[in-house]
């Protein structure tokens, strides 16, 4: 399994969201990152759905959407009808996760799965065959720019054994505070995906930034 970099449009210029867009296409970058949020499974609202649109129409990499709302259930198919590859919902927003995660599947998208920094990884022994990817909460949800979680290296490795147990090829995301600091102990504990928003959109050379950490990645 390859290591992957998907920078977090979150972060991007919104006055400048088809140049920060094109920029990504031209990088080392693997994924597009894109952060939805409702303003009540986190405190903060993002983008909705036309501006999704207007990303996707450009994108040329795998479109790989981190809900945080409640019933997401409601926007599966809008999701994949907007292009998205992969749907990670949160474990804190579902009461009927398997259904959900069926429901994401049935639309042709890859499911995903987020944990809260404070949620163990336990929750997902009985979910975790049926996922393609885990997205570990390393800042607690709902902004960019915050300091990375260091227990999150130890729920990294929690979660690679849960997956090696179960003979799965799910894969591990790391979302919040990723740097060149940090990136490779968590790929070394077991994550394969990384998601970087401030630290590559708040750099000065965004590019060299995401093939810098392309390299520590490997
Ligand atoms: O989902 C989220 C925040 O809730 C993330 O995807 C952030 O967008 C990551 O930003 P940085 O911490 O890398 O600035
Ligand atoms: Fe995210």
């Amino acid at each position: 399994m390859s290591n992957l970099i998907a920078p977090s449009i979150l972060a991007a210029d919104f006055a400048n969201l088809q140049r920060d867009v094109e920029m990504v296409n031209n990088s080392e970058a693997d994924w597009f990152h894109i952060d939805i949020m409702d303003g009540v499974f986190v405190p903060n609202i993002s983008f909705g759905m036309p501006v999704l649109k207007a990303i996707t129409k450009h994108a040329k990499k795998t479109i790989d959407v981190h809900l945080m709302i409640v019933n997401p259930d409601q926007y599966i198919q809008t999701f994949a009808d907007l292009g998205a590859d992969i749907l990670t919902v949160h474990y804190e927003a579902c009461t009927h996760l398997h259904r959900t995660v069926q429901a994401i599947k049935a639309a042709g998208m890859k499911a995903g799965v987020a944990l809260n920094p404070h949620t163990p990884i336990a929750v997902l022994e009985d979910i975790i065959a049926d996922l393609d990817m885990v997205c570990l909460m390393s800042v607690n949800p709902g902004f960019g720019g915050q300091s990375f979680i260091e227990n999150t290296y130890k729920k990294v490795s929690q979660l690679r054994h849960l997956i090696e147990f179960a003979k799965s090829d799910c894969q591990i995301e790391i979302d919040g505070g990723v740097t060149s600091k940090n990136a490779n102990t968590l790929i070394e504990a077991g994550a394969n995906v990384l998601v970087a928003g401030s630290f590559v959109f708040g750099a000065e050379d965004p590019t060299a930034t995401i093939a810098d950490l392309k390299s520590i990645v490997g």
